[in-house]
């Protein structure tokens, strides 16, 4: 069964039926799965229910035209980016240090990886992608960032969107 959104995007853009399947999987071990004994089984876990929303991203918002990068690798961003922000997810509400530091680390590690992906995304698209990824410290403190804050983050974004490069102004 899909709903009326879902149709309309599929009949627009070339999505890949996959990451669908693998997130019901994703909402399946949400059932029967509360514990992960290592990282490989947590990653795996992350890739389901957030990594799959990244691929599903990249079709709707573009890949650039101008980009040089391959295709895989700016899907792998988008991947990335699902992947630390579903660690960042997790962290949130697990109180215990030790494990957030190592967390936090590995979310930092996978945010970056994403950052060179955002850069070759149609134009339109890098600065949604931009300004969630700039100064939201969502890894001391439960997310909350004020009005005011996002909005003053609004037009360090949209410079970075401008370019194709990901390293300016960092
Ligand atoms: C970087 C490139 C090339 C493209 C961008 C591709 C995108 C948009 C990736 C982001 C994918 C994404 C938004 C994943 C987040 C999934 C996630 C952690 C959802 C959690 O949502 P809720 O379940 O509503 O949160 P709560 O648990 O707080 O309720």
């Amino acid at each position: 069964m899909l709903d009326a959104a879902l149709t309309d995007t599929i009949s627009k853009f070339p999505l890949d039926i996959k990451p669908f399947r693998d997130m019901i999987e994703g909402m399946r071990m949400d059932t029967t799965r509360f514990r992960y004994d290592n990282f490989q089984e947590l990653y795996l876990y992350c890739y389901y229910v957030a990594g799959t929303v990244g691929l599903m991203s990249v079709p709707v918002m573009g890949i650039a035209a101008e980009s040089e990068s391959s295709a895989q690798s700016i899907y792998n961003a988008a991947l990335y980016l699902g992947i630390g922000n579903q660690l960042t997810n997790i962290l949130r509400d697990v109180g215990e240090e030790e494990f957030m530091k190592e967390q936090i680390t590995r979310a930092r590690f996978y945010f970056n990886l994403a950052e060179e992906g955002a850069s070759k995304l149609e134009k339109a698209s890098r600065w949604p992608v931009w300004s969630s990824l700039l100064d939201y410290d969502n890894f001391t403190r439960r997310a909350y960032v004020g009005r005011t804050k996002k909005l003053l983050t609004l037009p360090l974004a949209y410079t970075k969107a401008q370019s194709m490069s990901s390293l300016i102004l960092q």
